[in-house]
């Protein structure tokens, strides 16, 4: 029988990309929801603080990826723990609820974003979010944790990097944590296919940057991720063809100046 999937924020930059990535897998059954409906992408009406909606549709699911996200802009009280932690909390409830496996979390390089640059940094070092929008990623990490902890659901958070959402990288920056449309697709088909016992994965999501801020060799073994785009390939391109490359040197991995 075909795996069945919800992917929350469907409609969205990452979710659009997952949504037809996953399709073309052949092997799922999914079902596609957004606060954005869209009838002829077959995206389904979904709003992450619809409690009883949430019930519906996470029934007979195998895995949820999760990649809704209202923008919080710094809106700490509303849109981070009212909007988007507690929408996380009502999502795993559901879920928990009706049996679902596995939920694949989209967190964000961010929940680290106060390392700074040149720091060689290991998924299990202490969290260092850069703003509410990082620390609400911690939040949502942990709830999983909690979740998994108590044997109710496996976990899986992907830090991601850089999806600018038309599959290239435009900053300096970003050769450091940049991921490719097919990268990013082939990344969460190994987190939904990764063995059932893994109950809690951190990981962060890149391509195969020659300059990533993060080893992620040895997520080949762990879940059989082989990433095959390195944006300082697609950089060095990009400056001969005189393609706009923004020159951003930062302090901190997540951006920041200090
Ligand atoms: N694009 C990137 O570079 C990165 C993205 N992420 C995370 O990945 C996830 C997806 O990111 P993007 O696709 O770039 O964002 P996006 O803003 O393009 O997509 C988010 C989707 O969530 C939907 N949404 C908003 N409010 C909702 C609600 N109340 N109920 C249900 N759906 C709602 C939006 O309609 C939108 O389609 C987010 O959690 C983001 O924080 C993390 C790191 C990097
Ligand atoms: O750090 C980055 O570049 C990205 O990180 C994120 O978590 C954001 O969702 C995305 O809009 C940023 O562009």
């Amino acid at each position: 029988m075909a795996r069945k999937l919800l992917i929350t924020g469907a409609a969205g930059t990452i979710g659009k990309v997952l949504y037809e990535g996953l399709k073309a897998e052949g092997k799922y059954e999914i079902i596609a929801a957004d606060v954005k409906r869209d009838e002829e992408a077959g995206i389904v009406e979904m709003d992450i603080h619809d409690a009883a909606r949430l019930a519906e549709l996470t029934r007979g699911v195998d895995t949820v990826l999760h990649f809704a996200w209202i923008k919080d802009k710094g809106d700490f009280l509303g849109k981070v723990l009212s909007g988007n932690v507690s929408g996380a909390y009502k999502l795993y409830e559901a879920a928990v609820k009706n049996g679902v496996k596995r939920i694949v979390f989209a967190s964000s390089n961010h929940a680290t974003g106060f390392y700074k640059v040149g720091e060689s940094i290991d998924v299990e070092d202490p969290y260092r979010p850069d703003s509410f929008y990082g620390l609400s990623k911690c939040y949502i990490e942990l709830l999983g944790r909690l979740y998994a902890d108590q044997g109710k659901i496996s976990s899986m958070n992907i830090r991601i990097g850089n999806f600018p959402g038309d599959d290239r990288p435009h900053s300096e920056r970003a050769a450091h944590i940049w991921i490719s449309d097919r990268d990013m697709i082939r990344l969460t088909v190994c987190c939904i296919e990764a063995r059932p016992e893994m109950s809690y994965l951190n990981l962060y999501g890149t391509s195969a940057n020659t300059d990533n801020y993060y080893d992620i060799g040895y997520l080949e073994e762990q879940i059989g991720y082989k990433p095959q785009d390195n944006a300082a390939e697609l950089l060095e391109q990009a400056k001969k063809i005189g393609f706009w490359v923004k020159q951003d040197e930062t302090t901190f991995q997540g951006g920041q100046k200090e």
